[in-house]
């Protein structure tokens, strides 16, 4: 059956339909990462090559620690990174926040992203107060609006008297609990959180959940590298679960973190081969990834 729409279309074989579908889709799109790949030249030392440990042929090699990763967010999304250590999510992170420079591919967004990583730069010689104060100023609010939100920091980050003292006398935990409230405080359209929330004790990890749950609220969109399963499930309305640097599912909770905990199983009990035989039955092509991107239909 041919619709009015499709009787309509131009030569480009576009109908009205698609135009609004296209409106609909983009509309509420917040970031958009295009065939990222990312290399890292490196030096591979003379006793590592005669162990095997490396394939390359000479003493300058090459880790491809991202390849050919394309994804779409849209407000309201908080997005999980899975995959096991060495998977790539942390680059990708990077690139996606505008810290690194991919090797090929281009990365939109509509605001600029804030990191919060574990190596997030606050000044160890400054008191949590001081850091708070420069922290917000750095990310943009005026002197006044910090002014107002020092108090929510402080509260948030829950350290005590330690937010008098200087950072270095900080625990690992402290730092990035205070890391943590900053970023927040500072209300980014679109957050990327590295491990952050896996620290501290279950007090604050309800508190810096809530304030995720806030964002989602207010149509952020969020990243989120976790190797907790159940935080994942928790705050993630979809997970883009990776290995080998490249994208192997892209979708809805639940699924793709069954799917990912039958390859960790298989990885667990019966080794590599047999994982990547798992792996294989959800891989889908970088070309039907474009695919499901223009027509909006990865699973949210
Ligand atoms: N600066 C770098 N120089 C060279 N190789 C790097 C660099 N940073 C990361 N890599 C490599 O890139 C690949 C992806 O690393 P990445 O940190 O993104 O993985 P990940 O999935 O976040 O791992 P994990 O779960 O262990 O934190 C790995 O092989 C890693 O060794």
């Amino acid at each position: 059956m041919t619709s009015t729409d499709d009787r309509n279309a131009g030569e480009s074989g576009r109908t009205d339909t698609d135009a609004s579908d296209d409106a609909r889709q983009f509309g509420d799109l917040t970031l958009l990462a295009t065939d990222i790949t990312l290399d890292y030249p490196v030096r591979i030392a003379r006793e590592e090559k005669t162990r095997g440990l490396f394939s390359s042929a000479g003493e300058r090699g090459v880790v491809h620690a991202v390849r050919g990763v394309c994804l779409a967010a849209r407000q309201g999304e908080f997005i999980g990174l899975v995959g096991r250590n060495g998977s790539g999510k942390s680059a990708l992170l990077r690139v996606l926040a505008g810290v690194e420079a991919p090797t090929t591919g281009e990365v939109f967004a509509a605001s600029k992203p804030q990191l919060m990583g574990v190596g997030a730069a606050l000044m160890p010689h400054l008191t949590g107060l001081d850091n708070i104060r420069i922290g917000l100023l750095a990310m943009g609010l005026t002197p006044d609006e910090v002014q107002a939100r020092i108090a929510q920091v402080a509260e948030l980050a829950d350290i005590g008297d330690s937010i008098r003292m200087p950072m270095r006398t900080y625990s690992s935990g402290m730092r990035a609990r205070l890391r943590f409230s900053i970023s927040v405080a500072a209300e980014p359209d679109i957050i990327m959180i590295d491990e952050a929330l896996s620290t501290g004790d279950d007090a604050f990890r309800e508190r810096s959940n809530q304030a995720m749950k806030d964002l989602i609220a207010r149509s952020g969109t969020g990243f989120l590298v976790n190797h907790s399963a159940p935080v994942i499930r928790e705050l993630c309305t979809r997970v883009v679960w990776m290995d080998k640097g490249e994208i192997v599912e892209d979708g809805e909770t639940i699924r793709v973190m069954k799917d990912y905990s039958m390859f960790m199983n298989a990885l667990r009990k019966h080794g590599e081969k047999k994982a990547l035989e798992v792996k294989a039955r959800y891989a889908s092509t970088f070309e039907e990834r474009i695919e499901d991107i223009r027509r909006g239909t990865v699973d949210t």
